[in-house]
């Protein structure tokens, strides 16, 4: 379903995503970690759409994700609604992905207006409580929910839009610990039930492999290997990079995972 192919990325001539190929089938997440500006990021706002290749190519079912900026010509802007209705992302932190001044009940309204999809009452209900949120909150701000409540928004507006698959960037670190883990069995239940395609980036293992059957560590723009979640569990690994970020992750002085609770 999603195909990176040789992908590079270079900022001022250095490369953050360097000759990286994966594949995510469908149905299936796969996660991709590594410490912090080894390239994760970018190479999911490349299939995203949000940044283009210097090289490579991302196909999404077989079509090439053409990176569109804001504004975008009309034939971009057609690719990008067509896009956002197969494929949506959850960013880090809700409380900048959210608008400030919208309520819960605009936030989700909006895409359903661009996208001209109507039953907005029964949609917008459902998708509150898909995600557990009471409906009370509905015309509440973001100020005026806790972080967890405000990610939960977040997936709920990306989900509204019934896509096939899901872009996560560290999509748990910015809540507390405590519901950390609440969060993540949430975007797994809804990833089992609805048979969502993921692809999951962030930098602790432990999280990852919560999620997803695989991932790929990256390190300084490049593939390093590919562990699946029993090699992440065992601590199984070739190289001695992921070797010493798997040694990092069981540290508990250096891991605060939110799916060991
Ligand atoms: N828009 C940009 N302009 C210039 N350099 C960038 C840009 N985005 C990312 N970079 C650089 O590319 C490299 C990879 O960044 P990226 O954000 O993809 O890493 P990451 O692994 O996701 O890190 P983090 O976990 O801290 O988000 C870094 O050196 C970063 O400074």
């Amino acid at each position: 379903m999603i195909a990176i192919q040789s992908l590079t990325i270079r900022f001022s001539g250095l490369a953050a995503v360097d000759d990286v190929s994966l594949t995510v089938g469908e149905g299936e997440a796969v996660g991709v970690v590594g410490e912090s500006g080894s390239g994760k990021s970018t190479l999911l706002r490349a299939v995203a759409g949000l940044v283009a290749p210097d090289a490579g190519r991302v196909l999404l079912n077989d079509r090439p994700v053409v990176a569109t900026d804001g504004g975008g010509a009309a034939r971009g802007l057609v690719a990008r609604r067509a896009r956002a209705r197969l494929m949506q992302m959850v960013f880090q932190d809700p409380s900048t992905a959210l608008h400030p001044r919208h309520t819960v009940d605009r936030i989700l309204a909006e895409p359903l207006a661009i996208h001209g999809i109507g039953d907005t009452e029964p949609r917008i209900l459902g998708a509150l409580a898909d995600v557990g949120l009471d409906a009370a909150l509905r015309f509440r701000f973001p100020h005026q929910l806790s972080g967890g409540q405000r990610q939960r928004v977040a997936i709920a507006r990306a989900l509204i839009l019934e896509p096939r698959v899901l872009l996560l960037d560290e999509p748990t670190s910015a809540l507390d610990v405590s519901v950390q883990a609440e969060v993540l069995n949430l975007l797994d239940g809804l990833r089992t039930a609805r048979g969502l395609t993921v692809l999951m980036v962030g930098h602790d293992l432990a999280v990852v492999a919560h999620l997803c059957s695989r991932a790929l560590v990256m390190h300084r723009g490049q593939a390093v290997e590919t562990l699946t979640r029993d090699d992440i569990h065992a601590g199984r690994a070739t190289a001695p990079y992921t070797r010493a970020l798997l040694a990092a992750a069981r540290d508990p002085r250096v891991s605060g995972s939110a799916a060991k609770g």
